[in-house]
This record gives structure tokens, C-alpha cells and sequence, in this order.
């Protein structure tokens, strides 16, 4: 059984058609390595359609309005660890320039997108990024691009079709994390510049994915429950699909026009002393003909074994009476612990705790 499994799953792998592939070949039922376990599956209809994720509305963040954003953004970052951002400075057009550049990629001839399939590059296209490490597949395909440090020779690798405008968002989001990130900053107390200053995103990373139709939508998943690991992530999305946990409660992310998502990774949790929350999210398979496009830019520390500074609750935040929750830890033991993790448990959290 779990030798038919593999090797159904290498000769989908190798046949890099990925899952809007095997849409566009018309099938009707799903491979059987995409059938996910009946208690991961359980609640995906149970969903709460309440509307109560924060928005938080960055208009004149520079005016006295500011620490009204700051306490807003933090309010939510403790307590949802996801929230919207609107007036955030991005204009309309460019969201969704973005958006069509990573849907025209992804529905390219199969032929073209092949060039990209490639697993470990710093641009790659892939279905399931985790495909062979994963218990069961996700309807979903994925265009990935390191975006930062600035490379030139990664620019070049980027598919031309999406070339300038994923060059053009990383941009913008680079900006938007580093405000962001001292909002945030100053939320906990910080002097405004201390995530910057602790290379907090020095790295980037961005996800393109791709949720075509699943005609056996409630038998998978477009993206298994998880948490993201770096410091903050900025998210671009057209439809629904994407829900986080509030508590015991899967809540709906709703897309709204000109919003963007963001959520505290896990690495912030750590860094702010548990202050805030690293959200858990999954995505559903997407059930519409329409097919979803979403864009997140993972933000964070950049991961290089030259990079041996010590990460774990920021001192400043520490106390007799506020006791560090976890221990110190490099980039690259943070990266081994998360590979070296068993299979399905995706938190990493528990493996700093003290
Ligand atoms: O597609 C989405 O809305 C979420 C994607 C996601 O959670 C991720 O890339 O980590
Ligand atoms: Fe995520």
C-alpha cells in the first residue's frame, strides 16, 4: 500500500503537470494520495462566518493617528495573531497586477511551467511544496521565489511572464513589513527600529499558489493546518477559501478588496515572549470553477550559517516578573528542527520551549 502511494506520487511528481494538470485532463475523482485523514477533514464545514477578524486601518499612520494604529495592531496581533490591513499604501492596481501575473503563470501551457518544476532552486514551481514529506498531497500548485537578499542572478530565474511584477511586490511588501514591523515593535514597548536591527526581515520569500477547482473538495485540502515560521507574512488574495483558528473556532478570512492579510509567524511569537500569537491557518480546497490565486511573502531572518546571532525572547521584554518562555536558538537550529520534525506536526514552538 505505501509503496503504491510512493510511487503514485513520484510519477505525478515527475510528470510536473501539477494539479491543474490533472484538472485540464478532466478528471473527475482525486488521485488517492490527496485524500487527507478523516480528523484533518472533520470541521472543514463547521467554519464560523463571523466577520470579527480585525481590520485595522493604517490611514495617516505618520499623524497623530499613530498610536491609535499601534495599539490596534497590537491588540490584534495578541490576540488573533492575523488581522487585514487597509489604506496600507498599495495601490489598488499593483494588487492586482500581482495577482494576474501569478494566475497567468500558473495557467501557461504545461509545457512552459515544466522549465520551472524544479524542487530546492530558489525559483521554483511545484505542486505541494511539501509533496514527498507531507502525510497526504494539497490541491494546490505553487510558484516560489526567494525574493531577498537582493540576487540578481534569481531575478533572471523568475518566470519572464511574472518577472516585473513579482519584482515590483516584493518591493512594496518590503516596505509595508518594515512599518509593520515597528508598529508592532512599538506596540511591545520597543524602540521603533529593534526588529530591523535584529535582521528581522532580512529575508524574503514568496509563495505564489494556485487552488484550481477539486471536484472532491471535501476529501482534501488546498493547504493543511500550520503556522508560518518567520516574522511576519503579508498575504494577497482574490477569493475565499483561507480560514484561521481562533481558539477551538476555524473563523473565515474574507477577502476584501485592497486588504491585505497578515499573520504573526512563529519566529515573532518567540521573539515577543509569547505577547503575540503565531495564527494557525488552512486553506480549503477551492470547490468553485474559478480557481483561487493567493501571494504570500514570507518575511523574516535570513537563514545562512554565517548568520550565528542568537535568537529567543528580546531582552528588553524581560523581567524578574516576565521570565523568558524560550530558549536562545540560531537561524540554522531553528531551520534543522523544523525539517527534523515528525511528519504532520508542524509547530516548531515546542521545540524552544522552556
Ligand atoms: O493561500 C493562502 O491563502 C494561504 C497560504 C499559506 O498559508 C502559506 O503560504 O503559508
Ligand atoms: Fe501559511
Amino acid at each position: 500500500m505505501d509503496y503504491d502511494r510512493m510511487k503514485e506520487v513520484k510519477e505525478f511528481d515527475d510528470s510536473k503537470i501539477g494539479v491543474k494538470g490533472l484538472v485540464d485532463s478532466g478528471i473527475t475523482t482525486i488521485p488517492r494520495f490527496f485524500v487527507h485523514k478523516p480528523e484533518n477533514l472533520a470541521d472543514i464545514k463547521t467554519c464560523s462566518e463571523s466577520t470579527d477578524l480585525p481590520i485595522v486601518d493604517l490611514f495617516g499612520v505618520n499623524s497623530h493617528r499613530r498610536p491609535e494604529i499601534i495599539e490596534n495592531l497590537s491588540e490584534a496581533a495578541r490576540e488573533w495573531g492575523f488581522f487585514q490591513v487597509i489604506n496600507h499604501g498599495i495601490p489598488l492596481p499593483i494588487l492586482n497586477a500581482t495577482i494576474s501575473a501569478i494566475r497567468s503563470f500558473h495557467e501557461q501551457p504545461p509545457e512552459i511551467k515544466k522549465l520551472h518544476y524544479v524542487r530546492e532552486q530558489p525559483v521554483s514551481y511545484v505542486t505541494n511544496i511539501d509533496l514527498f514529506r507531507s502525510e497526504a498531497a494539497s490541491w494546490r500548485d505553487t510558484l516560489l521565489v526567494l525574493l531577498a537578499p537582493h540576487q540578481p542572478q534569481v531575478v533572471e530565474e523568475i518566470p519572464a511572464i511574472c518577472r516585473k511584477e513579482v519584482v515590483d511586490w516584493g518591493v512594496h511588501v518590503r516596505r509595508l513589513a518594515e512599518m509593520l514591523m515597528e508598529l508592532l515593535g512599538e506596540g511591545l514597548g520597543l524602540v521603533a527600529n529593534t526588529l530591523k536591527e535584529r535582521k528581522c526581515s532580512s529575508s524574503m520569500q514568496l509563495a505564489g499558489h494556485y487552488y484550481p477547482y477539486c471536484a472532491e473538495s471535501e476529501s482534501t485540502l488546498g493547504f493543511p493546518s500550520h503556522t508560518d515560521k518567520g516574522v511576519l507574512t503579508v498575504l494577497l488574495q482574490d477569493h475565499g477559501g483561507l480560514q484561521m483558528k481562533k481558539g477551538e473556532q476555524w473563523v473565515v478570512v474574507k477577502p476584501i478588496p485592497g486588504a491585505l492579510v497578515i499573520n504573526v509567524g512563529d519566529l515573532l511569537q518567540m521573539l515577543s515572549n509569547d505577547q503575540y500569537k503565531s495564527g494557525e491557518h488552512r486553506v480549503l480546497a477551492n470547490s468553485f470553477r474559478e480557481p483561487r490565486t493567493s501571494i504570500a511573502v514570507f518575511v523574516g531572518v535570513e537563514v545562512k550559517d554565517t548568520n550565528t546571532a542568537s535568537y529567543g525572547p528580546l531582552q528588553e521584554l524581560l523581567s524578574p516578573a516576565k521570565p523568558p518562555l524560550y530558549r536562545n536558538f540560531t537561524m540554522s537550529e531553528l531551520v534543522q528542527k523544523f525539517y527534523s520534525r515528525a511528519l504532520g506536526n508542524m509547530s516548531i514552538l515546542d521545540e524552544f520551549k522552556l
